[in-house]
């Protein structure tokens, strides 16, 4: 029996004291910071756009034990300490309906749960949540039932008020997808974990995406495998959310395996640095990817820029063109832009928006990494009616 995923909640990075990842979200990609906690031990910053939310836990020095065996909550709330000490995002929390329930079922399946449910309050009302360990490196998830909280975050936060966000680039961001770097052949081990444990389903990223092979993209010194999977539950379960959350779209999550014909890549180079694998990239939903785009690099954000000869090809200029876009805009940027010509069997049409023709477009840009370490990066996605990644 697997643990029935409502929505993600939050993604949680875990830092080292001083790493300027609060004002690089703050001041470069014009994240707002709402809510904050502090204790000895951490700071517990979380971050908003539009309905994308990270929460930043900055480790001041050693983390207490989850739980010191007395009444008193841990230090840190809603994750566990990673014992690793590298920059990284570490935790995608879970919505689910009951957490207790849940937590002995991913028990039961053989999950390491490294907090046991644990009800935490304050006078806007309760939340319960638990923390598993997942099978990709790092990464865990904290389920959360907040259906019985008002607040504006989570218990043991103080909101910080700040003027409604009015960014003009915040209105629509969502988490897109959560792409894992893991390790060669490693791909099915996930996807059955995945599915045993939150019934995630695979599903085809486009027509070339195959069952046993996922997407391989092999060639002009790419070499990656690409496998998608989605939770399944959401679409049903969201009628009955706030107006708000209604239109959100679920976030999917991509396992990238690299590929050893083309030489090092992205992956090898994360898995490397971060010592196994782990959440390599979050890809950021933005309605307008030109204006979104020009607003962060005008803010300091650093862009990876493909080759000049990616525009210049007669056939991507042709395909940039057709898709109504400006080869020279695209390139200033550094945008990469794919058609999908007909649908795939079996794929969400995720963000689609009422494109009539057969060709569907998605547009997409990657930053350098954001920690010193070469590891995590952010992109930015715009669908036109495109599945892909
Ligand atoms: O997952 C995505 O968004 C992709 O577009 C595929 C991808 C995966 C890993 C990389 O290092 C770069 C691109």
């Amino acid at each position: 029996m697997a643990a029935s995923v409502r929505r993600l909640n939050h993604v949680a990075f875990q830092i080292a004291r001083g790493d300027r990842l609060p004002s690089t979200l703050t001041d470069r990609f014009k994240f707002d910071l709402f809510a904050s906690r502090m204790t000895d031990s951490v700071r517990q910053l979380a971050f908003r756009k539009g309905a994308a939310v990270f929460l930043v836990n900055e480790l001041q020095r050693a983390v207490p034990p989850v739980s010191d065996g007395t009444e008193n909550l841990p230090d840190l709330l809603y994750d566990a300490p990673v014992p690793h000490a590298v920059n990284t995002a570490c935790n995608a929390c879970f919505e689910v309906d009951n957490v207790e329930g849940s937590c002995k079922r991913l028990q039961e399946n053989g999950c390491h749960v490294l907090v046991p449910p644990l009800e935490v309050e304050d006078q806007r009302g309760k939340v319960v949540y638990c923390v598993v360990k997942s099978i990709v490196g790092n990464v865990r998830h904290t389920l959360l039932d907040r259906t019985r909280y008002t607040g504006d975050f989570l218990p043991g936060f103080q909101s910080i008020s700040s003027e409604e966000t009015k960014k003009e680039d915040s209105a629509g961001t969502f988490f897109d997808h959560i792409t894992y770097a893991s390790p060669r052949k490693s791909t099915g081990q996930v996807l059955r974990w995945y599915e045993k444990n939150f019934d995630f389903k695979r599903f085809l990223i486009n027509r070339h995406d195959s069952a046993d092979d996922g997407f391989v993209i092999n060639g002009d010194g790419m070499g990656l495998r690409l496998t998608a999977m989605q939770y399944w539950q959401c679409s049903k379960v969201s009628l009955t959310l706030p107006s708000v959350e209604k239109d959100e779209p679920d976030c999917k999550f991509v396992v990238a395996e690299s590929l050893p014909e083309q030489g090092k890549n992205q992956v090898d180079t994360f898995l490397e640095h971060h010592q196994g694998a782990g959440i390599q990239h979050i890809a950021l939903y933005t309605n307008d990817i030109l204006c979104t785009s020009r607003i962060l690099m005008e803010s300091g954000v650093q862009f990876v820029s493909p080759p000049p000869t990616y525009y210049s090809q007669f056939e991507k200029a042709q395909e940039i063109q057709t898709a109504g876009y400006d080869p020279h805009l695209l390139s200033k940027f550094g945008i990469l832009l794919d058609t999908e010509e007909e649908h795939a069997k079996n794929v969400f049409h995720v963000g689609s928006q009422n494109v009539k023709d057969t060709q569907r477009h998605l547009l997409q840009i990657f930053t350098k990494p954001i920690f010193p370490e070469n590891t995590f990066f952010l992109e930015l996605i715009q669908r036109r009616g495109a599945s892909g990644f």
